[in-house]
């Protein structure tokens, strides 16, 4: 096997190329966002190009859409698709029902509603995102700009009344100034350590007003594809109930990948 990627690129890699299998042609597809999405969406580019596979795909953020049009796939919005066959995305952590936090890169709204329109979502990752408890990640929290500060207080009373853990919170910040995301939103990250009951946690945040969104993703994942740096690759099946294991060849990549 050879490869010029680091042992975690090699895993996201492998994780996305497994994961892209499960397209079929003429599939409405939601594309991720994240580094691992990035391997998935080049890794189906591939498939486009070489085997003039026929899809549509959905992005969920701009970052995604740029690059989805570089390589290659055609590129409608979720307005035009209205439901998706499959959306395959990165996690920043997922536990054994396969509930996942998301957001680390600020895009988990466009996210969780492309997923939430998509007949099966599936999460590459590689093992380190593996948990058995969601809460070491800080928890996203979209929140609109007005009056932020007052959301974020009310955020932080919400948790100390659910005795949650932790408990401390932040705006993010892009350099000098608030993080903005593609919706124009800020994020308040949550420090929270161990998240007991992600559902209610989930529902709770979502009433607070202020909030748009937030990052935990709660029975929406239906897979979860988990990457190895030698190439093996686990799938994880909630609703079948089955854990394969397999091999990705490497050999095929090298010219894929060469310019990065
Ligand atoms: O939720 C996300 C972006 O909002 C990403 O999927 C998550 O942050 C994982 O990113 P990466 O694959 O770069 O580790």
């Amino acid at each position: 096997m050879s490869s010029n990627l680091s042992p975690i690129d090699t895993a996201k890699f492998v994780a996305a190329k497994r994961a892209v299998d499960f397209v079929e042609d003429g599939m409405r597809v939601g594309l991720g966002t994240g580094s691992t999405a990035a391997w998935m969406v080049r890794c189906l580019g591939e498939r486009v190009r070489e085997e003039g596979l026929r899809i549509a795909g959905v992005p969920t953020s701009t970052r995604t859409a740029e690059l989805a049009r570089q390589v290659g796939i055609r590129v409608i919005s979720l307005d035009e698709a209205r439901w998706l066959d499959l959306t395959i995305d990165g996690a920043d952590e997922f536990d054994m029902d396969l509930n996942l936090i998301k957001g680390g890169g600020g895009a988990h709204l466009q996210e969780k509603i492309v997923a939430t329109a998509s007949d099966q979502m599936i999460v590459i990752t590689d093992p380190s995102k593996q948990v058995e408890h969601l809460g070491s990640f800080p928890l996203p929290v979209e929140v609109i700009p007005f009056g932020w500060q007052t959301s974020k207080a009310l955020i932080e009373e919400t948790l100390a009344s659910l005795e949650v853990l932790g408990q401390t919170s932040a705006l993010r910040m892009n350099g000098e100034a608030p993080f903005v995301t593609d919706e124009g939103n800020h994020i308040i990250d949550l420090y929270l350590q161990r998240i007991g009951n992600p559902r209610q946690l989930s529902m709770v945040l979502n009433q607070i007003p202020g909030v748009v969104e937030n990052g935990l993703f709660i029975d929406i994942c239906d897979k979860v594809v988990i990457g190895h740096q030698d190439g093996r690759v686990e799938v994880i099946d909630i609703n079948e109930g089955t854990h394969d294991e397999g091999l990705v060849e490497f050999a095929e990549t090298e010219n894929l990948f060469s310019d990065i």
